[in-house]
């Protein structure tokens, strides 16, 4: 079994003192960086590209950067990201040509690599391509957005891929990202999940670490 990965989405953070926010969210117990790579074409938002992940590396941050690519074409920014200091790189089937293509490319840089389902991508999509994936990353949220609600049809599709990756035999992580909650994380985990993104429920808290904490204990009463 996968152990259990907390990883704030630095979508909503302070961006005017992101290291500073970054280093906090680590200190009260977050395991990964989740960053949100969005491109105003893919997804009607605009974020933040490899500069600032490699601004994170030089400010000191040693945690896996778990980078989420909204960003069609996908594969030109692959390379930046893997020389910027992304640890894992998730992407949209939608916005690659050639899935299998992208998934060896993003090895070929050295980083682990993630195949992300928006709330209506059949599962059928990881057929052919899912033994070679590190990680499988639910969407339970249309992309684009922080602060969105958890899409409760979510739930079956973890059961059903937690049932793939479990036949495969493979160590994938199954990640799930949109509307994670400290009240529904425990629903969330007992239906598959592994590896949990939350935004707005950690950075919108008066206390991280009280929040991840809560979070951690709910995943652990059920995995
Ligand atoms: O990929 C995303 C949006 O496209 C974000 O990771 C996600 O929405 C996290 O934010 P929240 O926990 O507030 O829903
Ligand atoms: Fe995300």
């Amino acid at each position: 079994m996968q152990s259990t990965v907390i990883a704030p989405s630095i979508l909503s953070a302070n961006f005017a003192r992101l290291g500073e926010e970054v280093d906090n969210v680590l200190k009260a117990g977050a395991d990964w960086v989740h960053f949100d790579v969005m491109d105003n074409h893919y997804v009607p938002n605009l974020t933040i590209g490899p500069m600032v992940c490699e601004a994170l590396r030089k400010h000191g941050v040693t945690a896996p950067i778990d980078v989420h690519l909204m960003v069609e074409p996908v594969d030109r920014i692959v390379p930046d990201f893997a020389k910027a200091g992304a640890s894992l790189i998730s992407f949209h089937p939608e916005a690659s040509a050639h899935v299998h293509r992208t998934v060896q490319l993003i090895k070929a840089s050295g980083c682990q690599a993630g195949l992300v389902l928006n709330p209506a991508t059949p599962v059928e999509v990881l057929d052919y391509v899912l033994e070679d994936l590190d990680l499988v990353l639910l969407m339970s949220v249309n992309p684009g957005f922080g602060g969105q609600s958890f899409i409760p049809s979510a739930l079956d599709k973890l059961r059903r891929v937690r049932g793939m990756i479990d036949r495969s035999g493979k160590a994938i992580r199954l990640e799930i990202d949109g509307g994670v909650k400290a009240d529904n994380i425990a629903d969330i985990a007992a239906a598959g999940a592994d590896t949990f993104v939350a935004g707005s429920a950690i950075f919108n808290a008066p206390d991280y670490a009280d929040v991840i904490a809560k979070m951690k204990a709910a995943v652990a009463g059920v995995r």
